[in-house]
């Protein structure tokens, strides 16, 4: 597989605290990435210098040949909004919006007409077991379901990396390790590559690939299985 997403000898510090120290990372293309270690080690840094959201102080991320560190926000923006989706630990959903407008969302954004962008947001969250809340505004679904609406929302738009953020960090474990499953087997169905951040080994468990993140700097690789 080749590499999609290619971090060199990135740095990032908040003031006089170092959050990365010259991390390395390649994310091949539909290849599913997890990122452990402790709290406050730098994986959500990592993960959003990685995804274009911070800049990192030294060295580039490169996504598909182009060096992001370069681009202009807009630029990085607009890649971010065609080629990536997003899953958080608490799902951000507009709460104003039914739970199939939020997933229809981002092809809204993208231009996409209502009623195609409504019919394909319906069939991401049958897809995600979640059909049933479409019509329901946020805040009168579960958390699992809210998390579900997030996935459908991160994949809608055929995304070419999906970035998770503890994604399952607010669920109870059995319904956290069947959106993780969900969120597997979708990216694997779609080719999408996957950089998810977890403290949870079993949800790391359906990565192909852990790294290890530990005072800003990547200590161990597991072997690809
Ligand atoms: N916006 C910020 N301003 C100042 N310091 C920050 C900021 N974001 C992160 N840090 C610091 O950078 C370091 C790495 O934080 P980061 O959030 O990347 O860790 P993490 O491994 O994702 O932690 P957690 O598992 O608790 O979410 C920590 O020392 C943190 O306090």
């Amino acid at each position: 597989m080749t590499a999609l997403l290619r971090a060199e000898r990135i740095g990032k510090a908040y003031g006089p605290t170092p959050a990365l120290v010259d991390v390395d990372l390649t994310v091949r293309a539909g290849e599913v990435v997890a990122v452990m270690g402790p709290s406050g080690s730098g994986k959500s840094t990592l993960l959003h210098c990685l995804a274009g959201i911070v800049r990192p102080d030294t060295g580039t991320v490169r996504y598909d040949g182009r060096d992001l560190t370069a681009l202009s926000d807009a630029r990085r923006s607009a890649l971010r909004r065609s080629e990536f989706g997003f899953v958080f630990q608490f799902g951000r959903l507009v709460p104003e919006l039914s739970c199939a407008e939020n997933v229809a969302l981002p092809l809204r954004l993208n231009g996409r007409r209502r009623k195609p962008a409504e019919r394909e947001a319906l069939a991401w969250l049958e897809r995600l077991e979640a059909a049933d809340v479409g019509g329901k505004r946020p805040g009168e679904v579960s958390g699992g379901q809210a998390q579900r609406v997030a996935v459908a929302r991160a994949l809608v738009t055929a995304p070419r990396v999906v970035f998770a953020d503890e994604p399952t960090g607010a669920l109870d474990s059995l319904n956290g390790e069947r959106v993780m499953q969900l969120l597997g087997d979708a990216a694997r169905d779609t080719g999408a590559a996957v950089v998810l951040v977890t403290h949870e080994a079993r949800v790391a468990a359906y990565a192909d690939r852990e790294v290890v993140v530990r005072d800003g700097r990547i200590r161990d690789l597991a072997p690809a299985r």
